[in-house]
């Protein structure tokens, strides 16, 4: 049987190892508070941030990631990008030689500009080639109650793509291979940014004309930034693109489009995230991404906007008018 750690025990973690445990793995989840830990031992559910779904009788959780990692095949980073580096760090000494990391994560890490998969090579000093990203349209409370849901493995090496392929296809889940492991990550950063601004037009009382205005323009220059970072295009229209790029913003179950929405409705930023304990990954990355935008010379406008309104420099109604009024240009000009 093929033994799993999950470490973070959130809700795509959680829900990440519930696919794990119906695709006959064995799995342990790391949760960082032992009474969490606890909890989802003796109750058979994540009390937290899964309420009320069972979980499968192959998931164990520790809040020992030296327990988590023993024997490890498998190693899967289900921790929020700007808590990565510093999560991972410690435990890089516990990892099996061979193990492969896998990273939940859709963001890009403020202060560096690097991926997520990036920032697992440099701090686990391993090859890339052990590194492996999973994204698509999974939105963590529909895939627990195993709604059907397809997803991509990306990693540079096809054999490890398709072993954790195998490891993560359950009746519910069908994960597609993938090698762009650039192309992925910056997808499922960019869209959590781009459901922000869509959030923001539903929370003004936009219709779906601003939707997907925003949506489409968002995948352009999403597409833009991939591609100058020697991304595949087709990525982008596939379902770590497009795919988690829609559900995203047409859900409410997203923290980000909620987030977004309730900026719209005139909330402020701090108020917002004081009222929940869930992480709205584009609050943070929408800085991170235009910072690794500029090092390239890739104009974000969406992004760009959104960071001035969380920075509180444009209100919601500000950023929607001055993005509609820039300057007339082609739809395609250049990538
Ligand atoms: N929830 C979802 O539907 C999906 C989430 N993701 C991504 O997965 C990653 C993890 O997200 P979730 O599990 O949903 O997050 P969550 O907010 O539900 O849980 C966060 C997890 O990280 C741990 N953590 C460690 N240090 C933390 C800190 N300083 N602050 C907050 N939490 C900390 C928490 O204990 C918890 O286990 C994020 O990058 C997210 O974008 C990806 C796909 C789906
Ligand atoms: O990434 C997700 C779905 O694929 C979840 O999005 P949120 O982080 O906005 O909830």
């Amino acid at each position: 049987m093929t033994r799993v750690a999950v470490l973070g025990a959130g809700s795509w973690g959680t829900a990440f190892a519930l696919v794990c445990a119906d695709a006959s793995s064995d799995v342990v989840l790391w949760a960082r508070r032992p009474e969490l830990a606890q909890a989802i031992n003796e109750r058979g559910e994540n009390p937290d941030y899964l309420p009320g779904i069972a979980l499968p009788a192959g998931i164990r959780a520790t809040s020992s990631a030296e327990e988590a990692l023993s024997g490890a095949e498998y190693v899967v980073l289900a921790i929020p990008s700007q808590q990565l580096r510093t999560h991972l760090a410690p435990w890089s000494a516990l990892l099996g030689p061979a193990s492969v990391l896998v990273s939940l994560a859709k963001g890009v890490e403020l202060g560096t500009a690097k991926r997520m998969s990036e920032v697992i090579v440099e701090v686990a000093g391993v090859e890339d080639d052990r590194v492996a990203v999973v994204s698509g349209p999974n939105l963590a409370k529909e895939v627990a109650q195993r709604q059907p849901a397809a997803s991509v493995v990306a990693c540079r090496d096809a054999g490890v793509a398709e072993r954790l392929q195998k490891v993560c296809h359950s009746p519910s889940f069908r994960p597609y291979t993938n090698s762009d492991v650039t192309g992925c990550e910056l997808a499922g950063a960019t869209k959590n940014v781009i459901a922000l601004a869509v959030g923001m037009a539903v929370g003004l009382g936009f219709g779906d004309n601003a939707r997907a205005s925003v949506i489409t323009r968002g995948l352009a220059e999403t597409t833009r930034l991939g591609v100058t970072l020697g991304a595949d295009p087709y990525t982008f229209a596939g379902l770590a693109g497009l795919g988690d790029l829609v559900a995203t913003c047409s859900s409410p179950l997203s923290r980000n489009r909620t987030f977004g929405e309730k900026l719209g409705q005139g909330l402020s930023v701090a108020d917002i995230a004081a009222s929940t304990r869930q992480v709205a990954e584009g609050v943070k990355s929408c800085e991170s991404i235009l910072d690794l935008a500029r090092r390239h010379g890739v104009d974000l406008p969406i992004v760009e906007h959104v960071a001035y309104v969380v920075r509180g420099e444009m209100t919601p109604v500000e950023m929607l008018r001055s993005l509609v009024s820039r300057s007339a240009k082609p739809e395609r000009h250049g990538w």
